[in-house]
């Protein structure tokens, strides 16, 4: 409904009269009869209006501006106060002709005309009764027309239906009402007072909100029961609007309502921030945008950063996100953006770097040295990633520290073992609970310079798991072509890789992805021999560990000579690492008593070794004797180095089965096999009885189970075996020999030459068999390793027999039949 002021007529007074408010007075049913019983007059001059619709009973004010309708209300007003008023089709029109107004109208009576000072004339019209235009007769000076009545229809007296109609009208304008912010609710006890039933079907009608049309279509119904109906199908309309409305308004009201109160909550916080003389937030994304500026970022991170902590600001500082999104701010601060360290290129300074930091090892440091150099001609510093293989503690890792030094650059490194999570790599998403950028940005930003020498420690040990496969994610890292964009999920976006210096290790070239592989050039690093480790233990271990536990060569020296007593009778490995942790041990002994002021050996001797670290192990790689028919060495190449393993065969009455056991891999079990076959082929050559092989159970045992046994390489380790054992024949002293058989009787070459002849030297072996095609790996070894060793390269297996057997029987030999 629209903006009303309550007035009844007996209280209308122009004082208290508003040309923009509708009057109200109330008509009572007495009035009505009155009102009905007028005589109408045949002609009339007809008042158009613009914008609403006059209904009987209802008083109204109107403004009028147009000179022909303020002639029109003068003339009346001066004469019978009684004229003709109905609506214009098109409100718009300025002078409306009969054909541009409704024909159904409402007799209207003057009630008080008042004279604007504008100019304009406002006039109250209390409507009387309907009529409808017979035929206008005149347009000038304003319209006349001759009329005639429109008949009411008004249901019956005892109408219960049409009763119960205007009990709704009366029951929903009162809730339209109340719903109204703008009605007064003055306006609910005129409605209760009302009691004429036409007056107030059109007292509602005039005072809803509805357009010209709706209106004038309601009072264009003769049915008053029709009418009411009509009327009431409209206020339920209403009403729902309303409460649509005001359901609507009280949620935004509500929402409002929340965001000042956490707006307020805020303001309160900072104060008490400031109070407490805390930085507050607002000053610390004010910080931020300021170091925002003093970084090297291209536009779009620029951007990218600025969008961010704009959007920052809008956050509430209390909701988990925004400590997410401080950390992620944070991180694009902290990270370095193209701040790279300056390259030492002086390669002799490099040389002497990786020298004083290691002793041997200088196949890997020429490879280092060459790759330096390369960096230092192409200058784009892109370069190969490179990956050092070998055992474990021949330090693979600790080169790489050295190469950062060398260079000046920063070092950070990565344990890749056992990581199974793409996530780990790449990070997480920001949306997580705990997100966190993967590893490779937060060494980043833990090294600070987007060059460093970056360590990827144990590529091989890295495992698919549930959650994606990590080395996808590291094909990216390691592939020049596509990391100077590799992106970080909690990053948001592509970061420059391409300058760091990558350097993998591993233990097991064969474990690594075959594409990650094919990524990195290999260098391949062997165990030390007994003398290199002593070596490393007196130039490197001890006085680093003498420094780690707060001495100095004054309180403690070693000689070499207890040094390889540690070596050999209480380490077991390719590399260094458990060496360093005994010596570790004997100085921590010394140290004790330095800090209990006890008399100690300043010198350590061979007793002090016994008492730290115990009883010398039984060396169980040692080469033992050949008394025993059908024992032979073999060497094998393991993951943590080369290894000696022995493998023995017994010969028992039976029906010429071959037994095979020591868990062995199907591989050997088959050069077993093979190498049987090969003798039953050439019993006679081989002085052998045929029915031996029918007569005979066979039964091949390859102990030491800590060593994983397959691979072709124990085959003519094997036929030694068969042939020593059907033979009873002694194998030549301190022999040992690796090589793969075939049927027809030829040796094949094997790998892991290098790390099997360390084994071999330390095992106390003096001659080694080997195939022909593997001297040229024996070539690659250096001189001093292969000292007081002796090789005798082979094609054929008679040629390994030949060198293998002796003439003596073995001890307490059998004689086969
Ligand atoms: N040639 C050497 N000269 C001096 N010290 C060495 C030498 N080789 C190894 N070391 C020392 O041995 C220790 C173990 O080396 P490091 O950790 O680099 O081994 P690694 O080959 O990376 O082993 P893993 O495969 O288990 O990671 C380090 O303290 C290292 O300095």
């Amino acid at each position: 409904m629209s903006n009303h002021k309550i007035l009844t007529i007996d209280n209308l007074s122009l004082q208290e009269f508003d040309s923009e408010a509708e009057l109200i007075p109330l008509l009572t049913p007495e009035d009505e009869e009155e009102m009905n019983n007028e005589e109408l007059p045949v002609s009339l001059p007809i008042l158009p209006l613009r914008n609403t619709v006059l209904f009987p009973g209802v008083v109204i004010p109107i403004s009028a501006g147009r000179d022909k309708s303020i002639k029109l209300i003068n003339d009346a007003n001066a004469g019978g106060k009684i004229i003709g008023v109905v609506s214009q089709i098109n409100e718009e029109d300025e002078d409306p002709s009969k054909d541009d107004i409704h024909k159904i109208g409402t007799v209207a009576r003057i009630l008080r005309v008042l004279k604007m000072p504008d100019g304009n004339v406002t006039v109250i019209l209390q409507g009387k009764k309907r009529f409808e235009i017979d035929e206008v007769v005149s347009e000038e000076p304003y319209m006349t027309a001759s009329i005639k009545e429109v008949s009411e229809e008004r249901p019956d007296e005892n109408d219960s239906e049409f009763t119960a109609i205007l009990d709704s009208v009366k029951e929903l304008a009162i809730q339209i009402i109340k719903e109204s912010p703008n009605i007064p609710s003055e306006a609910t006890f005129a409605i209760k007072n009302i009691e004429s039933q036409s007056f107030l079907i059109n007292f509602v009608s005039s005072n809803m909100n509805l357009s010209v049309k709706e209106k004038q279509g309601l009072l264009s119904i003769n049915g008053l029961k029709e009418r009411a109906l009509e009327t009431l199908r409209y206020m339920n309309v209403e009403l729902q609007k309303l409460e649509l409305k005001n359901d609507i308004q009280s949620k935004v009201r509500f929402d409002l309502d929340q965001q000042q109160r956490e707006y307020f909550l805020h303001q309160q916080m900072k104060t008490i921030q400031e109070e407490l003389g805390g930085v507050s937030q607002e000053e610390e994304m004010d910080e931020m945008g300021q170091k925002a500026k003093t970084k090297k970022w291209d536009e779009k991170t620029q951007k990218h950063f600025e969008k961010e902590l704009s959007k920052m600001r809008r956050m509430n500082p209390q909701s988990p996100d925004f400590g997410i999104q401080r950390n992620y701010l944070e991180l694009f601060l902290e990270l370095p953006w193209g701040e790279y360290s300056k390259d030492k290129f002086d390669l002799k300074h490099a040389q002497k770097v990786l020298d004083k930091d290691h002793f041997g090892l200088d196949e890997v440091k020429k490879r280092m040295i060459e790759h330096l150099a390369v960096l230092k001609l192409r200058n784009d510093m892109k370069s190969p990633i490179i990956c050092l293989t070998g055992p474990p503690g021949v330090g693979k890792t600790s080169i790489g520290r050295s190469v950062a030094e060398a260079l000046g650059r920063e070092y950070v490194r990565i344990s890749l073992g056992g990581l199974r999570d793409e996530a780990e790599i790449r990070g997480h998403r920001k949306t997580y609970i705990g997100a966190m950028p993967g590893r490779i940005i937060q060494s980043l930003k833990k090294a600070g310079t987007s060059n460093p020498v970056f360590i990827l420690d144990e590529i091989d040990k890295l495992s698919s798991g549930n959650s994606g496969d990590p080395s996808s994610a590291l094909l990216e890292v390691l592939d020049p072509e596509q990391n100077n964009a590799f992106y970080d999920n909690f990053l948001e976006m592509g970061y420059d890789l391409s300058k760091v210096m990558f350097i993998a290790t591993s233990n097991n070239m064969a474990a690594i992805q075959p594409a990650l592989r094919d990524r990195m050039e290999v260098i391949k690093m062997s165990g030390y021999t007994i003398e290199e480790k002593v070596e490393i233990a007196k130039r490197h271990l001890f006085p680093k560990q003498l420094e780690a536990h707060g001495l100095t060569s004054k309180d403690l020296t070693i000689g070499k000579k207890q040094l390889e007593k540690i070596v050999e009778g209480y380490t077991r490995e390719s590399g260094v690492r458990n060496l360093e942790t005994k010596i570790a041990q004997v100085i921590r002994n010394a140290a004790k008593a330095v800090a209990m002021e006890e008399e100690y050996n300043k010198k350590v001797t061979d007793e002090d070794i016994v008492k730290v670290l115990g009883v010398p192990r039984l060396e169980r790689d040692k080469y033992e004797n050949n008394d025993v028919a059908g024992v032979v060495t073999g060497l094998a190449w393991t993951s943590v180095g080369g290894d000696i393993l022995f493998i023995e065969s017994l010969i028992s009455e039976g029906k010429g089965a071959l037994t095979i056991t020591g868990n062995l891999g199907n591989v050997m079990k088959e050069s077993a096999t093979i190498a049987l076959e090969y003798i039953k082929a050439n019993a006679k050559k081989l002085g052998l009885a045929i029915e031996l092989f029918q007569k005979y159970n066979i039964h091949l045992h390859v102990p030491e189970g800590a060593t994983p046994k397959d691979g072709p390489s124990a085959g003519i380790a094997m036929l030694t075996s068969l042939v020593s054992l059907l033979t009873q024949k002694k194998v030549k002293k301190s022999l040992a020999m690796t090589g793969e058989i075939t049927l027809r009787g030829k040796v094949l070459p094997v790998g892991g030459i290098k790390e099997k002849i360390l084994a071999a030297k330390r095992a106390g072996i003096k001659e080694i068999i080997l195939c022909h095609e593997n001297k040229s790996d024996i070539d690659e070894i250096k001189e001093e390793y292969l000292e007081g060793l002796t090789f005798h390269y082979v094609k054929e297996m008679s040629e390994v027999l030949a060198i293998a057997l002796t003439d003596q029987n073995v001890k307490n030999a059998k004689t086969l039949k």
